[in-house]
């Protein structure tokens, strides 16, 4: 990996100083400020339309803010710094294929436009898990494969800097979770790393940090744990449906709002071993689970798509007394919350 010995130790890999950028009356990007450090795995999330693509092609050298300041690996991005792209490699969500050839023959003909030879294309085909699929044509990869090719393109000429548009976005979890792997791999190996998303369990798990953008803004900026503890999200606890109604569930001391997703009487709280108690004195906790809050809960209350259809001590929703009628809430749930969140009680 070539470095940047005239940059000082410990400079950001990329500064962002009070961003804008604006399409017509779109306000896309509205004075974002951010360093990504070297070596960090850096993610920006954020609802659609919130302005990552716009800012991450800022970043790119692809788009020219309207003001602001760039730094990218101690360089201006805009205009075009030739100098600069070898030491960045951009994969996109729109990545171009050499359909016709072989995974192989289309990167060698791709690290050929870097000048690299093809034991360039050998090692990163090995990098990314796709040795064995060489020879395999390009139309012909899976869509987990053909993804990793996409990496391996951003990566073939051995960038210091990688930018990552959504590489997950319709793979099935196992492939998603074999490509992590291979993330994880580029991030020992010092690389920095800029990753969008809209697979929050994806940030938690990968990324150093995060940034939020909301309407062209930053609305939250700190790693995936220190953003889920300052937000005081509550934890859940999880009952099988029909235990308790939604309504007696609701009224429990402790409980912030009692709903039913995907089976189960959700209730939310500050305070998890208060309610355990009352549930245990109830109906005992065999079967019960808890989850902790998650980066996705964050996200959601920071761009405004939390609790709908809740039971709420204080203003139960009488719609709401109908389980199934209340099962409107399973994206807050989410399937993030993965077993390094849940704890089942057996009584
Ligand atoms: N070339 C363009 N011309 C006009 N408006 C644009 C252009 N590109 C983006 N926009 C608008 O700017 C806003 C930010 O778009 P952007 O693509 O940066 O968001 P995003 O966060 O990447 O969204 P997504 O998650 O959907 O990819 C949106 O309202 C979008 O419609």
């Amino acid at each position: 990996m070539t470095t940047d010995s005239t940059q000082p130790p410990g400079s950001p890999a990329i500064s962002v100083q009070d961003v804008r950028k604006r399409y017509g009356d779109r306000q896309a990007v509205d004075g974002v400020s951010l360093d990504v450090r070297r070596g960090e795995f850096f993610g920006l999330l954020g609802p659609n339309g919130a302005g990552k693509t716009t800012l991450i092609e800022i970043m790119e050298g692809l788009r020219q803010a309207d003001s602001g300041t760039v730094r990218v690996l101690g360089h201006s991005p805009w205009p075009r710094d030739t100098a600069l792209l070898p030491r960045m490699g951009v994969q996109t969500q729109a990545s171009a294929f050499f359909v016709r050839q072989s995974a192989r023959e289309h990167l060698v003909t791709v690290a050929g436009l870097y000048r690299r030879g093809p034991e360039a294309a050998d090692r990163t085909l090995e990098t990314v898990g796709l040795t064995e699929q060489r020879d395999v044509l390009v139309e012909n990869l899976s869509g987990g494969q053909r993804q990793r090719l996409a990496i391996a393109s951003a990566l073939v000429h051995d960038p210091e800097l990688i930018f990552l548009d959504e590489p997950t976005a319709a793979l099935d979890p196992q492939a998603r979770r074999d490509l992590w792997e291979v993330l994880r791999a580029l991030k020992s190996e010092g690389r920095t790393i800029v990753y969008t998303t809209h697979h929050l369990d994806e940030a938690e798990a990968l990324c150093d940090r995060v940034a939020i953008l909301v309407d062209g803004r930053t609305a939250a900026l700190d790693s995936p744990h220190r953003l889920v503890t300052a937000a005081g999200a509550p934890s859940r606890l999880l009952l099988p449906q029909g235990r308790l109604g939604i309504e007696e569930a609701a009224a429990l001391p402790g409980v912030d709002r009692a709903t039913v997703q995907g089976g189960s009487l959700v209730l939310e709280t500050a305070t998890p071993g208060k309610v355990l108690q009352a549930v245990d004195a109830l109906t005992g906790l065999d079967g019960v689970m808890t989850r902790t809050a998650t980066l996705e809960d964050v996200y959601l209350e920071l761009t405004g798509t939390a609790h709908p259809g809740a039971a709420h001590p204080a203003a139960a929703d009488p719609g709401a007394a109908d389980p199934g009628a209340a099962d409107t809430a399973a994206g807050h749930l989410g399937p993030q919350a993965g077993p390094h969140t849940q704890t089942e009680h057996q009584a």
